[in-house]
Order: C-alpha cells, then structure tokens, then sequence
C-alpha cells in the first residue's frame, strides 16, 4: 500500500477513471434465489468470471468503539482516586470534542494505556504513552507528526440500565454487573458455567482429533477444487496468496497440523493490575510445550455444517422474538414498508427513497433471502451462538457493547481493577426498543425516576461543578415529568413554543421528540429510528418536498455540537466529490437548529445492515450473490473517503444503511470520520470487533483500518457470525491470531502497545479470566499457525452441493477477506483493488 499521499493520488486516478467503470452492475436476478441451498439445485447461478482461473487471473493486480464517551474521562485509570459506589466527580468526566476519538475504554491488559490525571477536552484520550519516544523508525511510512490532537469521542447514551436492557447473554458475558455495576451472584456462575464449557470445547477443538471422517461432498469438492487450483501453480502475488487461501497450509492435503505453544502453569496475575503484564513474572517463565496435532478440515467443516443443520432443521419453521419485532418494527414503520420474509423485489419505487436504479450503480436487483423463510427465522440465539462459529452478528449491539465497557472502565476507576469479565453484549438496546415502536415511547414517570435512583453514576448529580451535560443537566428531570404528562397525540404538524416548556431533552441531552411535531417549519416528525450515541434520529415528512428525510437530533451538548459541525463538513466535502451520488455515501439535505439541538437532515434510508441480518440471514448469513452487491458498494463508498483522504474509522454493519429493497447501500455515520492525518495513536478507536490490529497495538494508523472494518463486516453478512470477538484488545489480538495466525515480527515492533500483549520473545500474553478464582490470569501462547482458519470458517458456513462455478466465487471471496484482513496493514488491499477483484469485478 502506498503512502496516504501517494496513494491519495492514485486512488484518485483510479476512482475516477478506471472504478466506476470496472465494476459492472451485478447480473440482476429476478426470479431464482439466490442463498445458498436453493441455489444449489438449479446449476451454476453465477456467470462464470472468463479470465479468473484460481489465483491466474491476470486482470488482477497483485477497521467507537470503544467510542469516547465526553464522560469516560473520568473512567481513565488515571482518575483512580474514585472510592467505589462514590459519584465520580465531573472533573472525570469531561470529555474532548467527542467527535474526535470516540473510544471507550476496556479494562483490560492495557490498564495503563491512555492512563492520564486530569486533563482537558484537548488532550483526552491521549495516552502517556504518546510521550514515549516511537519504537520504530521515525522513517517509517506509518509515521505521522501527530501533532494534532484527534480525540474523537462521543458520549455514550446513559440509555436503559441493566435492568431494562434485558435481553440474552451474550457470547462474552462472563461476568454481567447490575445497574449499579455488582455482580449478580447466581447470574454470574451460571455465565461462568457457560463459558467453562465454552473453554472447554474450544480446548477440545484443538486436543481432541478422532479419526478421519468420510468427507462430506463439500469437503472433497473443495479438496478437489484446490488440488485444481494449486495445479495450475503460477508466480506472481496474487495466485501465491490466492493459493494460500485455498489451501490454507501452503497446498497440503485436507491433514493441516496446527501447533499451539502455551505455558501449562498459567502464570496467575490476580488483582494486581499493578504487576503489569509486561514485567518480569515473579517465578521463571514456564516451560513451553509444543503440541503437534493433527486437524481434520473436511471433519471441522463437516462437523460445523452439520451443526448448522441440525440448528436450522430443528428450528425450522418457528420465528424468534427478534425476528418478530423487526417484521413487526417493519409493518408498524410509515417509512419502511415491512419486507416480506423471503425473497427481497426488486427496487420499489419509493419518493422517499434514493433512486436504486441508476445505471451507474452497483445496486442490482437481487435477492438477499435464504434457504426459505423458516431457515432465515429458525435459529435461536442461544443455539445460534456457538464457540465453533462465534456470535451471532445479528445479536450484536455495539452500542450495549460501548455501554458496558464504559461501565468496566468505571468500575476500573473504583478498585482499580476491572475483571475482564463485566460483559454484556446481546442485551436488548436502546435501538430495539426505540424501533419496535413508531412514536416515542412514554415510561412511566416513577419507573424512570426511580432508573435514575438506581444509577450508581449520576452525570447530572447535584454538586458536580465541572459537567459537560451541566448546562441542560438541572432541566432534565424536571422536563420529563412534564412531557410525560403531557404527550400530546395531534394529527397534524404542530409547531411548538419552545418557550412553553424549560428543556425538551430527556436526561442525556437526547431531544424529545413530540409525533407530529414541526421542525424547522418544514419536516413533520413521523417515528424514531433508533439513537446512537451522539444523536437520536427519526423519520420525517419533509412537507416541501413530500419526501422522507432522516434527521439526526445531536444530543444538547457544546462538544457534541461541535463534533456535529465537524461531521457536518466532512459530509459536504465528500458530496463535493461525489456529486452524481454514485459512491455510496449518505447524503446530507441541510442542517439546522431546533431547541439547542443541532439537527443534520438526511436522506431517508431504510434499515441498516445489522437489521438486514437480522431479518434475511439470521444465524446463516445472506447470499454471496448479496454480499458481492454490498461489497462493491461499500468499496466504493470507501473509495471516496479515500479520494478526499478521510478515514470513517467506525465502519461496521450498524453503519451501513439499505434501501427499502435492500440492493442499495449508503454508508452513514461519518461522526467518528476525520481527515487521515490526524490519525492519534489510540488503542480504543472503532468499535472493537471491527478494530483493525494496528489500532491496538499502537501503530500509527491509516485507510486500511476501514478496509479491515469491511473485511469483517463482510464476513458477517456471510456467515451471520462476528468474525473476531473478544472482551479486550488483548482477547482480540487472540481471537484476530487464531483465525490469522501469528503477527509478523516487524509489525509487532512498529506498536506502542506491543509491549502490553507480548513478552520479550513476542510470545502472546493472554489475559484470561480463571475459571475458579475469577481473577485475571496471563498465559503465554504463541500461535504458529491458525487454529480457526479464515477459510475453514468460511466454508463451513456454505450449503454443501456447490458447483464449480458457486466454489469459484466462494474461493473469490475467501481470497478477497484474505486481503482484506491482512494482518499488516501494509499489505492490506485497497479500496481500488478490492473494486478490481475478481469476487467483484465479474468478466460479463
Ligand atoms: N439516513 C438515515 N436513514 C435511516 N436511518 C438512519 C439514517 N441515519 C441514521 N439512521 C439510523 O439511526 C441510527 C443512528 O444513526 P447514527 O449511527 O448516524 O447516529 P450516531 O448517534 O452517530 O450513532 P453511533 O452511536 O453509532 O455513532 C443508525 O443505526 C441508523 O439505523
């Protein structure tokens, strides 16, 4: 990969002149599905790509969220002087432009990164470490004069606590806190139960090796397709990497040998965060043994489809709440007419709706469904999220995940030590109950009272004198009495008098929004559609035009305000130089003030893809078919951001929004967007499961961060899984080892960080929960090669039955994640290239 510069021009050139020509609109299908099983009996679906042969095609060249939260300031391990249950102080929790970094912090090995006493809205979130001189060459192309201070951050809702949220475990919830962060006895042992069985199958997936099993047709299909493939043997990069990709060991047998150095006597850090793990241990380094064991990929890809088979047939034909909520949320949405279950039409034409059918687009007519309806609905979470596939994507709320780690940062500030098992992720959210209702939901005054009582943290407490919130925060109460009383249902568009009521906010500063109200004397407010950390945002009538508009209300904040300027100017930069619309990003209408809230007006979109999974691939992904419509289109959108030399730095499936036919996409949220010089080492940029390695180990980062967000978003929408999962940085340098294998040397010692998750040796320190004690333990691992292969996963979440043709494509994409995903960043694909690949561009 070019330098930023370099590569600003040449993508430029590139975009301009060679991408939006080379991709081709994908073949649209109108009548055959295209998922997976139903495909398999009609014959090869997909027009065969002419020149790609396995890696030979010569027409191929060769990562919030941990969001800042304004408050999380006094969540740093710094602020420590915080005694347990003890308000923190605001002095804590001012926060920087939450634009900037929006991170949040995790408790977790690298305690000490970003550990900082009191500071101010311009040095938030900048580590001590950024002092320390570079532990790589001042020459290097990452380095950076990092001189401007990016501190993107956003406030984290102070949403629903515990107690309201609910909703099913989540796959890293070892150790769930109630609102008032204690630990919830019987709940805990029960997830700690869970996940000791999760360990231990996970152990057993390596230990344990029966014998060879017959292999399923699949298996030998691809075996076969592979020994094909490697056959054809060529020199240059692409077909060496390709080949990888396919034959996973460097072209052996379906026989991979996986070895796994670790330390038996775990080396036992307790609660002493102080004993970093990076010290000298107390006792000599245990000894390190090395197991040979032989994996059986036909037998782990056989065992896993047949997992997902019995899944699906057992829950065939029943509908989870989930998915009855969103088709509920689906019918009960003015704007979002419900999408049958099945097959997705063609685009519909919609007012409200960008025009899907331009020629340029990438955005065919396909169809995102599965295998039929109930294969799409059959699957419960709880059966779904399985240690062999990894959570459901579906189930993942990264907002509930900001939540929680915002909540084991303060408990970190309260003992100074965070287990690294205070984890949540699947609670219902604040999204889930805003959308499953069109107008703005009403609580009851004493239960939201008494939510307020229950908090342990109070942001808005009386006797804080240095909140960020302060200027709004008196009101808040006060304000939700009275518009709950007073609700009014009016039918037509009403303008209120704002000076009729003190505050509109409830008490996080989101605006209330009254139905039918008037904004800006010109849109009529019509439903929520969910609220994100910095903004909640409806669906409107914009009564000008008669179109649909989306209008993101920022939360009554100066920071957040100016964090909504700066996004406000890096969305008009990119329709500058996209003025056709043709790149895929949201477009936005205009801004304008309403009650102290800034509101930017947007096109109106449908669901994001996150709900897409939800409704059409629960568990099971979408069809490739989709996934390579998404993936072009989402190439492009990042095409453009790197033309005008702007990283999202927060791309994930929630950040990405379809259509009302879903065969168009528009990546949104540019709030944690900034131009790519002002890439501040951090460790806690973009939401964690889509946190590109660099970022965690502090090395000076650029595009391809947003490029390993979509390598792992992509996976997503195929497999219906979370690629990487982890509760820290450091559970996710392993879980990103485990499927990628060991980092190269010279990346490990361009990191800032490196030294919080690798001895000396570069060995892997593994902060681990133990299972008795509950305390943190560190393991030395060191991974020689993948235990939970990119490929292998991929394939086992396909339908077996695969033509030739369908296998080429699934190999495509493998090769195209492989890529993507590459473990230094430097040789990570670009937007330009990824546009050129033969997954995407399809010889026609
Ligand atoms: N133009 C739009 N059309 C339809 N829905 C939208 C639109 N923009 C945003 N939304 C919905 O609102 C949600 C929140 O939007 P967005 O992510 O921009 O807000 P945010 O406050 O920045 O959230 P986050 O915490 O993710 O930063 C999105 O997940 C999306 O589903």
């Amino acid at each position: 990969m070019n330098s930023p510069s370099e590569s600003f021009d040449e993508e430029g050139e590139i975009f301009e002149t060679e991408v939006e020509k080379a991709p081709p609109s994908l073949p649209s299908v109108t009548g055959p599905r295209v998922d997976r099983l139903s495909s398999r009996n009609r014959g090869s679906r997909s027009p065969a790509i002419n020149n790609y042969r396995g890696g030979n095609d010569d027409a191929y060249p060769p990562s919030r969220h941990d969001r800042y939260d304004p408050r999380d300031h006094g969540r740093r391990p710094g602020n420590g002087d915080n005694m347990r249950g003890e308000k923190r102080r605001r002095s804590q929790e001012r926060g920087p432009d939450p634009r900037q970094h929006r991170v949040h912090y995790e408790a977790n090995g690298d305690v000490n990164v970003g550990r900082r006493p009191r500071v101010s809205y311009a040095d938030i979130d900048r580590s001590e470490h950024r002092d320390s001189p570079r532990p790589f060459d001042q020459d290097d192309r990452y380095y950076r004069d990092t001189k401007q201070s990016r501190t993107r951050s956003r406030s984290p809702p102070r949403g629903p606590r515990g107690d309201v949220r609910g909703g099913r475990r989540g796959y890293f919830d070892d150790n769930r806190r109630d609102g008032g962060n204690r630990l919830i006895g019987r709940e805990r042992e029960r997830d700690r139960i869970r996940n000791d069985s999760r360990r231990h199958s996970r152990e057993q997936s390596v230990s344990e090796q029966g014998d060879l099993p017959v292999p399923s047709e699949l298996s030998k299909r691809d075996a076969e397709y592979r020994n094909k493939q490697s056959d054809q043997g060529n020199g240059d990069r692409q077909s060496s990497s390709y080949r990888t990709a396919q034959n996973g060991n460097g072209g052996r047998s379906t026989q991979t040998s996986k070895s796994i150095k670790f330390s038996p006597e775990a080396e036992i850090m307790g609660h002493d965060r102080n004993s970093p793990a990076q010290k000298a241990p107390l006792k000599p380094p245990p000894e390190e043994m090395e197991i040979e064991e032989p994996v059986d990929e036909a037998r782990l890809i056989e065992e896993r489809r047949k997992k997902r088979e019995a899944i699906k047939a057992k829950y065939r034909g029943q509908a989870t709440p989930l998915l009855v909520s969103a088709l509920a949320l689906a019918g009960s949405n003015p704007g979002s007419p419900g999408i049958s279950e099945g097959e997705v039409t063609p685009a519909v034409a919609s007012p409200a709706l960008p025009d899907s059918s331009r020629e340029d687009s990438p955005a065919g007519a396909f169809s995102i469904s599965k295998d039929g309806a109930t294969m799409i609905n059959a699957v419960s979470t709880a059966i779904a999220i399985t240690e062999d596939d990894g959570p459901s994507a579906a189930d993942y709320d990264p907002t509930v995940d900001m939540q929680e780690d915002n909540k084991r940062y303060e408990q970190h500030i309260h003992d100074h030590e965070v287990p690294s098992s205070a984890y949540d992720e699947t609670k219902a959210t604040v999204r889930d109950e805003q959308t499953s209702a069109s107008l703005p939901k009403q609580e009851p005054q004493e239960q939201s009272i008494k939510k307020e009582e229950d908090d342990d943290f109070d942001m808005f407490a009386e006797g804080d004198d240095d909140d960020m919130f302060a200027e709004m925060a008196p009101k808040a109460k006060k304000v939700e009495s009275q518009t709950n009383k007073t609700h009014p249902l009016v039918s037509d568009a009403k303008q209120l008098d704002a000076s009729l009521l003190d505050n509109w906010d409830d008490p996080e500063g989101y605006y209330r929004v009254i139905p039918a109200e008037l904004l800006d004397g010109r849109y009529r407010v019509q439903t929520n559609l969910g609220r994100g950390m910095f903004s909640g945002v409806i669906r409107a009538l914009d009564l000008t035009t008669q179109k649909l508009v989306a209008i993101k209300i920022i939360r009554s904040n100066e920071t957040m305000k100016k964090a909504g300027l700066k996004e406000i100017d890096i969305l008009k930069k990119l329709i500058e130089a996209d003025p056709d619309d043709k790149k895929h990003l949201v477009r936005l209408e205009r801004s304008f003030e309403h009650k102290g809230h800034l509101c930017l007006v947007f096109e109106n979109l449908s669901i994001n893809l996150r709900e897409v999974l939800k409704r059409y691939g629960r568990s099971e992904g979408i069809s490739l078919m989709a996934v390579r419509s998404y993936a072009q289109q989402m190439f492009l959108g990042l095409s453009l951001l790197r033309k005008c030399n702007i990283l999202h730095a927060d791309l994930k499936p929630d950040n990405v929004l379809a259509n009302e036919s879903c065969n168009m996409l528009k990546i949104c949220d540019l709030g944690s967007a900034s131009d790519a010089s002002e890439n501040e080492i951090t460790p806690y940029l973009v939401s964690r499961f889509y946190r590109a390695p660099e970022i965690i180990l502090g090395i000076p980062y650029d595009f391809a961060i947003d490029m390993w967000s979509i390598g792992c978003t992509l996976y997503e929408l195929y497999t219906g899984k979370i690629l990487f999962t982890g509760r820290t940085n450091n559970q996710m340098l392993r879980s990103i080892m485990e499927c990628r294998g060991k980092f190269p040397q010279k990346v490990l010692r361009k990191g800032k960080f490196t030294g919080l998750h690798f001895d000396d040796m570069l060995n892997f320190r593994s902060v681990e929960q133990d299972k008795i004690t509950g305390k943190d333990i560190t393991k030395t691992l060191t991974f020689n090669k993948p235990t939970r292969e990119l490929r292998i996963k991929l394939l086992a979440a396909t339908s077996p039955g695969m033509t030739d043709s369908e296998m080429k494509d699934l190999y495509a994409f493998i090769d195209l994640l492989d890529r993507c995903l590459n473990l230094n960043p430097e040789r990570r694909c670009t937007p330009v290239e990824a546009l050129k690949h033969p997954f995407i561009h399809r010889a026609k």
